[in-house]
């Protein structure tokens, strides 16, 4: 699909299937509402499927976009890039948190190499789908063309379809680039309006002269290209990265299938502005998996008008929260396949 016929296949929540969900709900084998925010994400999930119950979350697979950043030159991150294309390896090998998250929660793990600055070796569950070798540097120029932001957007599509068209019930999103902090920052403070200051954080952990310089790094680019909300392509191009591209074409693909995806830390948050930029019914599909520590997550997230499931201060990256936060989804879920009603278990009303 490309993203003009992707866009075009996203509706808004189906409301009758949200009102049968709420409705058995208040016939369950609970008092109303004891469920907490597991009752409304389940009425979401009814709404998504246009069906009451909702299909459980499962096969479920993440896909790890990976990608390298010109503005790694700056000095945003104190790591070397060439850890971006070691820890792909390390994912490819099961080697790496999320493979092991993924392992307890029956987790399919997926690495798309979408813009890693050095060639990778294959693997079994490796997509080499690299666009270009790193983007360039934001502060000085666009860090994609718009064509390389759009095969990005329709990299994650594709990749979405496919595990779709495979039996995947629910999509979770990952990435892993070094520097990768910065464009969603960058990306966060464009789609909401945000100060930079506002949206900047540590990301793998820098002091605060580094943080006061990226912060100066991303309010930089930003005068530089003056990017416009309503152009996401080009807001994609001017101060994104591939794997941010690619996941907001994920997420966009999810949307269109109508199967929910879980999304991870601060640059699934970014990516997923972008998704709703394109299209805001998209937001109906996003589960927000967990409360990132990077300051720009929640922004993003109150943005969307997103409550997150689980917020355990984690800043890993990978699909680790998404991954995490699974077994929540299915539960709430499997609530309205499985639980007797007070007339069926003949339990006395209030
Ligand atoms: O998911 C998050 O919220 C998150 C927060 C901080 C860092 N990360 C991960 O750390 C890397 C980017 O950090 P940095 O400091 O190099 O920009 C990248 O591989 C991300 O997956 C991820
Ligand atoms: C070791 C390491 C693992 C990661 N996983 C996601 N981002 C990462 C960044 C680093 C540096």
């Amino acid at each position: 699909m490309t993203l003009e016929t992707t866009l075009a296949a996203i509706r808004p929540a189906d409301e009758p299937a949200m009102a049968a969900a709420r409705e058995l709900h208040g016939r369950l084998t609970k008092p109303a509402g004891s469920l907490g925010a597991l009752e409304e994400l389940s009425i979401r999930l009814a709404g998504l499927a246009g069906v009451c119950p909702p299909p459980l979350p499962a096969p479920a697979t993440v896909a790890v976009f990976a990608g390298d950043h010109g503005v790694h030159a700056q000095g945003v991150s104190p790591w070397p890039q060439e850890v971006t294309a070691q820890m792909v390896a390390n994912f490819v090998a099961g080697g790496a948190v999320v493979n092991a998250f993924a392992r307890q929660a029956g987790v399919d793990v997926m690495v798309i190499d979408a813009g890693v600055a050095i060639p990778l070796h294959g693997g079994p569950n490796l997509l080499d789908a690299n666009i270009r070798r790193g983007t360039r540097d934001m502060t000085v120029e666009p860090a994609l063309t718009r064509e390389e932001a759009l095969a990005a957007v329709e990299l994650g599509i594709a990749v979405a379809g496919q595990l779709v068209a495979a039996g995947a019930k629910c999509l979770l999103t990952g990435d892993m680039g070094i520097a990768n902090t910065t464009p969603a920052a960058a990306l966060t403070a464009v789609f909401t309006g945000a100060e930079p200051a506002a949206v900047t954080g540590r990301g793998t952990g820098i002091d605060d002269a580094m943080l006061a310089h990226k912060t100066e790094v991303i309010a930089a680019a930003l005068a530089r290209h003056t990017p416009a909300a309503a152009d996401p392509i080009g807001v994609l191009a001017a101060v994104g990265g591939l794997e941010h591209a690619a996941l907001a074409g994920f997420i966009l693909g999810a949307a269109a299938h109508r199967v929910p995806v879980i999304v991870d830390g601060v640059i699934a948050a970014s990516a997923a502005l972008a998704a709703a930029a394109f299209a805001p019914d998209a937001v109906a599909a996003m589960v927000a998996g967990h409360r990132s520590a990077e300051p720009g997550a929640t922004v993003a997230l109150a943005h969307l008008g997103l409550e997150p499931l689980l917020d355990l201060g984690m800043r890993l990256g990978e699909g680790s929260g998404a991954v995490l936060a699974l077994p929540i989804v299915a539960s709430a879920v499997r609530v309205l396949h499985e639980v007797a009603t007070f007339d069926s278990a003949g339990v006395s009303e209030k």
